[in-house]
């Protein structure tokens, strides 16, 4: 494979952190490419700079053997680099055309560009109509805006960073048949994701960084998942263990709770209901965008539910606020990190007072006890091993899994009862959502209740009593986690709660219709 992308001696530094450091490795064209490291090793610095979003200090590149130094993302392109994000720019009110019209720096008209659309989305497996509205599409049809996107400007370097969160087992799939397909043209990948079984079945090479420097290159189809893992955090990885336990009282029992969508593009819960014991981890699995936040919200307390929806220990708190549902001891961390579970200019000790200030004591008659929130933010930091130079830092400033670990370890030191964590693990590398789960079950193996939702099928088979899907707003009833497969879970995901109907078709694509034709009847 002949040479795309030289990266030589790249390093950046921000206050108190050398983010990348002498980084240096080649990239083929047609090669899948990985870059590995766990969080804050330096992986989305290194890939702002190639897009231009970021300046190095020091060090160069050379693509196709032109000197490759972009001041924005829009020179990026021009030189033939394209970027999916972890997180999608779209419009939910606008239509899928006009998404993609407005990140091209030289649109065709509109009749062309719908026609461009359907070609490439076509010959590359990823199905779009470019006049659907945007707010309607599920996010792993966003993606495929978002890929398509980038496909239309024939990249020469795709640059992808978390891809397959949002995605189904299903949907991962058909994307990796694409990436595939690209590098067989000659497009190069560089990949960026935390979960290793799929860059062993997808990349063929891989850069290790660790704490800003390039400390491995190797084939990850020559590795193990586990040394993988070990190269990225320089010790071995323990999987999460829980001793076997029996089911304690029903704590939590949710009935007929049915909202109305929040906002124009946002998903009705329709009827669902559970019980939740002492003790127990529920996973609640679900493609994103089937009702997860509006879920979280009705627990939290955000959205307050009809009467009589949310118990817990008998007692009626579906009008009760999120303040007075933590009193009681039901705490919840959504799945947006900034901006919701955090307030990004804030610093991580005003962060920890603005959830815990209640269960922690750290205000007192209404004036806030700062000694108080800055050992609390500090045990939080030390206890999940967040890594940011104090708590002082504001929350913005820390790499995504590090804001994660700060989010969910301030939730479990409050000591809940009752934990509702949307996400607990996303963006996180390997040994600290290992370090994460084990936290969970640590909990509900002191007597706490754990609802997790989570896209991560196999964090939810790793760590749940219980399993159940959410789609379209409906959840199934919950089943014992152990007796089900992975495989299973993903029809169950798309829609397919009736697994008896899929045995007998052993047509996935075509459950999805019908059920989805059954729900619409309904
Ligand atoms: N704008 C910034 N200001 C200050 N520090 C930053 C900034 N961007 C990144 N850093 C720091 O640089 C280091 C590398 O961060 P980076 O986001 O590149 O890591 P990462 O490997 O992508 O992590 P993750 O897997 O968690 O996304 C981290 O210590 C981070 O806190």
């Amino acid at each position: 494979m002949s040479l795309l992308l030289d990266l030589h001696g790249l390093t950046k530094a921000y206050p108190g952190v050398v983010a990348n450091d002498d980084v240096s490795f080649e990239i083929a064209r047609g090669q899948v490419h990985a870059l590995l490291g766990e969080n804050g090793a330096g992986k989305s610095t290194l890939v702002k700079m190639i897009y231009g979003l970021v300046r190095p200090d020091a060090g160069r590149m050379i693509l196709d053997g032109d000197a490759h130094a972009p001041d924005s993302p829009l020179a990026a392109r021009d030189a033939g680099v394209a970027m999916v994000f972890q997180h999608f720019s779209l419009f939910d009110a606008l239509d899928v055309a006009e998404n993609i019209a407005l990140g091209m720096s030289d649109p065709s008209p509109m009749r062309d560009l719908a026609q461009r659309i359907r070609t490439v989305s076509r010959d590359y497996g990823l199905p779009l109509d470019p006049g659907r509205i945007v707010g309607d599409l599920s996010a792993g049809e966003r993606q495929r805006v978002e890929i398509v996107r980038c496909l239309l400007q024939s990249p020469r370097l795709l640059i992808m960073d978390e891809p397959t969160s949002v995605l189904t087992p299903q949907e991962v799939e058909i994307l990796f048949a694409t990436l595939r397909k690209l590098a067989a043209e000659g497009t190069a990948i560089l990949y960026i994701s935390h979960k290793l079984e799929e860059i062993r079945a997808l990349c063929d090479a891989a850069t290790i960084l660790r704490l800003g420097r390039v400390v491995g290159r190797c084939d990850p189809r020559d590795a193990s998942a586990s040394e993988l893992a070990e190269m990225m955090v320089g010790s071995a990885l323990a999987a999460p263990a829980r001793p076997a336990h029996e089911p304690g009282e029903t704590v939590l029992e949710v009935t007929d709770l049915s909202l109305p969508p929040a906002h124009a593009f946002g998903t009705p819960l329709r009827g669902i209901g559970f019980t939740l014991s002492k003790g127990e981890v529920l996973g609640i699995g679900g493609v994103a965008g089937n009702g997860q936040d509006e879920l979280l919200a009705a627990l939290s307390g955000e959205r307050l539910s009809p009467p009589g929806s949310v118990r817990m220990g008998g007692r009626d708190l579906s009008r009760l606020a999120p303040e007075a549902r933590r009193k009681l001891g039901l705490l919840a961390a959504p799945e947006e990190r900034l901006g919701h579970a955090a307030a990004p200019d804030m610093s991580l000790t005003e962060n920890a007072l603005l959830s815990g200030h209640i269960r922690k004591g750290l205000a007192r008659r209404g004036f806030i006890d700062w000694s108080k929130a800055r050992h609390f933010a500090r045990d939080v930091i030390a206890a999940f091993d967040v890594r940011t130079p104090n708590e002082s830092v504001a929350a913005r400033a820390l790499s995504g899994g590090n804001l994660q670990k700060f989010v969910i370890g301030r939730e479990i030191l409050q000591a809940p009862d009752i934990l509702v964590v949307n996400q607990p693990t996303w963006g996180v590398d390997a040994s600290a959502a290992a370090a994460i789960r084990q936290a969970l079950l640590d909990l509900a193996q002191g007597g706490a209740a754990v609802i997790v939702i989570s896209q991560d099928l196999d964090e939810l088979m790793e760590i749940s009593d219980r399993f159940a899907a959410l789609n379209e707003g409906r959840l199934s009833a919950p089943v014992p986690a152990a007796s089900l497969d992975v495989e299973r879970i993903g029809l169950m995901l798309g829609g397919a709660h009736d697994l008896e109907v899929a045995h007998d078709t052993g047509d996935g694509a075509g459950i999805f219709e019908r059920t989805k034709m059954k729900q619409a009847a309904r």
